[in-house]
């Protein structure tokens, strides 16, 4: 088994770990020399003064104390220098060498400091164990301990007094949108809101909607749909006194319906518009997702006058470009009213098709928004807004229309009628870093959330780029277990969940590549189950496949990696197994996010090791994730499965050497 890695989490075992004690010890000592120092240099006129009064005995005991102290300090000081020597490597204690204690590395060490009496209980763990390596001296060669031997008299405390404080917790300033957000319900069985009761939808709309099965709004359309058409009353343009429509954000747990929230009011919003321009442009992070999502625009477009173009890559540029414009005797002529993009692709067609125009662009959806922003190193947004706001002076067949970003209202900015462009973001885990936001260059943003609100601004700074304060929101039918195991154990408890679970679709993810691969090898060799696997191995159009053969139920065991853990949408999975603990609470969520869709129910596995147990449960407490059940797997339970995985080993074994040898010839 040695053949699987397994990602582990940096805990207090790790270099790392070390690494960082090591830099902190460096600080606290400098802390504490400084410290020592001063309290010396209040001590001296005392001291004197002591000895003067004393006499002769009073005087050789202050310069008995004195000369301890110089002593402690140079000790420091070497160590302090030798450290600086060895920057983040290994460090021994301060003596240097000699004593028997002495070769005690310093990450190691927890015990707490024998001169830091005043306040050590109040330290943290870590720093104990540095202040000991700071401040702790050698036993005397007799065996008492330093405070009898000849150093210096207990009541001369050299390093100590000192209490750590508390820093004062800065709370954070949240803009008003994010600290108050419009609530939405998060589960999707509770306020659902039947369709006539949202009038504003087109009737042909309604009708759609009922005949694929849609009697109700879930709470997050009920909320989204009315606010969005409302910000199109007044059609494609800017409203009367310049008003421009706030962008809005929406953060909803998994399967809470965010396509429709979208899909809908884009769809009405261009149903009357009179030329075929691209007026919406919906970026995804993945072609599986951007497919997905112009399969539902396809839905809800169909016996209307309106295209849905999608570059993904999947096709080559050329016939993509044949699905954007078509080159007439004038110029060109606009394909597609709504464009569903992944952001690569986009900018290809941005650069390279000539007549791909977004400067009627009203609607830009950035779907699984936390993820897109962390691609905003690829310049995607600035090339789109470069593309839908061309610079002034430009000549343009829509002059009268054209438009400028958006900026104080004068009189004479609100005299011709503008278009407005409107950001609409989705996300189940949006991030609440207004420094991270701020990259979008929202105007006057609205956010709609289901958790937030009732967590309030107070907890968003510990949101601000992480993974914490329990803030985000998971599906009501879902329920979270972990399943501890050893390395060797984890396959074998895979193929039991699977087995004795008897499930049609189970979902399984891990960390990398070649983990999935090597899962899905085993799991063939075992036999008993349909197995296959879902990752950059293959191409597009073979993961298409996967997938159909997986919602179709022919494949009762996917082992993906996280190319498939945001947005699929796959009907009908029961389970889903983290056969690899995801190391970022966000993952989880869209992992776990896989199942319980849309109301239903559905379970959550996570396998953990022993040194992942404590970090990885935290993390999740943090997050607000309902207590995970434990789910023991006993030994007495896998042993009839051995004989078939030990098989199943040696033949995994052999395919992997059969692979290497493939791929070296
Ligand atoms: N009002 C509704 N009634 C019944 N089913 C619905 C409704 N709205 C959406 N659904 C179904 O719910 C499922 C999940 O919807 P969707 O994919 O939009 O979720 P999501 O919130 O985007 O999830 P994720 O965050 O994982 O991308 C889909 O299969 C969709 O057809």
């Amino acid at each position: 088994m040695a053949l699987f890695h397994v990602a582990r989490y940096p805990g207090p075992e790790a270099a790392g770990a070390e690494a960082g004690a090591d830099g902190r010890a460096r600080a606290l000592l400098e802390r504490l020399q400084c410290r020592a120092r001063e309290r010396q240099r209040q001590k001296q006129p005392r001291q004197q003064e002591a000895a003067q009064s004393a006499g002769p005995a009073g005087k050789r005991r202050a310069a008995a104390a004195q000369t301890a102290e110089a002593r402690g300090r140079r000790g420091a000081g070497e160590q302090a220098a030798e450290s600086g020597r060895r920057g983040h490597g290994r460090r021994w204690g301060p003596t240097g060498r000699g004593g028997p204690w002495s070769r005690v590395p310093v990450g190691l060490t927890r015990r707490p400091p024998r001169f830091c009496r005043a306040g050590s209980s109040e330290e943290a763990p870590e720093e104990s164990g540095v202040g000991a390596e700071a401040a702790e001296q050698p036993e005397a060669p007799d065996g008492r301990p330093p405070e009898e031997a000849s150093g210096p008299p207990a009541h001369a405390l050299l390093l100590g007094g000192f209490r750590r404080s508390r820093a004062p917790k800065v709370q954070p300033f949240l803009p008003a949108w994010l600290a108050e957000p419009s609530c939405v319900e998060k589960s999707v069985t509770k306020d659902l809101v039947p369709i006539e009761d949202v009038p504003e939808v087109h009737p042909d709309l309604q009708k759609k909607l009922r005949a694929h099965g849609i009697s109700s709004y879930f709470p997050v359309q009920a909320a989204v749909i009315p606010a969005l058409l409302e910000s199109m009353a007044n059609g494609f343009l800017v409203g009367r006194g310049g008003y421009q429509p706030s962008d809005l954000c929406v953060s909803a747990p998994t399967g809470s319906g965010k396509t429709l929230a979208f899909v809908i009011p884009l769809v009405q919003a261009l149903l009357h518009r009179a030329m075929c321009q691209v007026r919406a442009l919906v970026v995804l992070p993945t072609k599986e997702l951007a497919q997905q999502v112009s399969k539902v625009f396809n839905v809800y477009t169909d016996a209307t006058p309106l295209r849905v173009a999608l570059v993904t890559g999947q096709k080559t540029l050329a016939k993509e470009q044949e699905t954007l414009v078509q080159r007439t005797v004038d110029g060109f002529r606009c394909l597609a009213d709504i464009v569903v993009a992944t952001p690569g692709r986009l900018v290809d067609h941005i650069d390279q098709t000539p007549g791909f125009s977004l400067q009627q662009l009203r609607f830009l959806v950035i779907d699984e928004a936390d993820r897109m922003i962390d691609s905003m190193h690829q310049s995607w947004l600035p090339r789109v807004m470069a593309a839908a706001f061309p610079r002034e002076g430009t000549k343009s067949l829509f002059s009268l229309l054209q438009r400028r970003q958006p900026q104080a209202i004068t009189a004479a900015s609100t005299c011709c009628p503008q278009m407005p462009l409107q950001k609409l973001l989705f996300s189940a885990t949006l991030t609440q870093n207004p420094e991270k936001l701020q990259q979008l260059g929202l105007h006057q943003p609205r956010l709609f959330s289901t958790g937030l609100a009732q967590r309030g601004s107070r907890d968003a700074d510990a949101e601000a780029d992480g993974e914490s304060a329990g803030k985000y929101t998971f599906p009501a039918g879902l329920t979270h277990h972990y399943v501890p195991c050893s390395l060797r154990s984890k396959p074998l408890v895979v193929l039991h969940l699977v087995l004795e679970m008897n499930f049609s679709r189970v979902l399984c993810f891990t960390n990398s590549r070649e983990n999935s691969h090597r899962l899905f090898l085993l799991a063939q060799a075992f036999g008993g189950v349909s197995v296959a696997e879902f990752s950059s191995r293959y191409g597009p159009g073979q993961r298409k496949m996967i997938l159909k053969q997986f919602e179709q139920g022919k494949i009762q065991l996917l082992i993906s990696t996280d190319a498939m853990a945001r947005g699929i949408d796959v009907q009908g999975v029961q389970l889903v197994v983290n056969y690899d603990a995801p190391q970022y609470l966000r993952t989880y969520v869209h992992r776990v996010g896989r199942t319980a869709r849309a109301g239903k129910t559905g379970q959550a596995f996570t396998l953990l090791l022993k040194v992942q147990e404590r970090r990885f449960l935290r993390m999740l407490a943090e997050g607000g994730v309902p207590e995970l059940e434990r789910h023991d797997t006993p030994s007495k339970l896998l042993q009839p499965l051995v004989p078939r995985y030990e098989a199943a080993l040696s033949q995994l074994e052999r395919a992997v050497k059969e692979e290497r040898k493939q791929k070296a010839a």
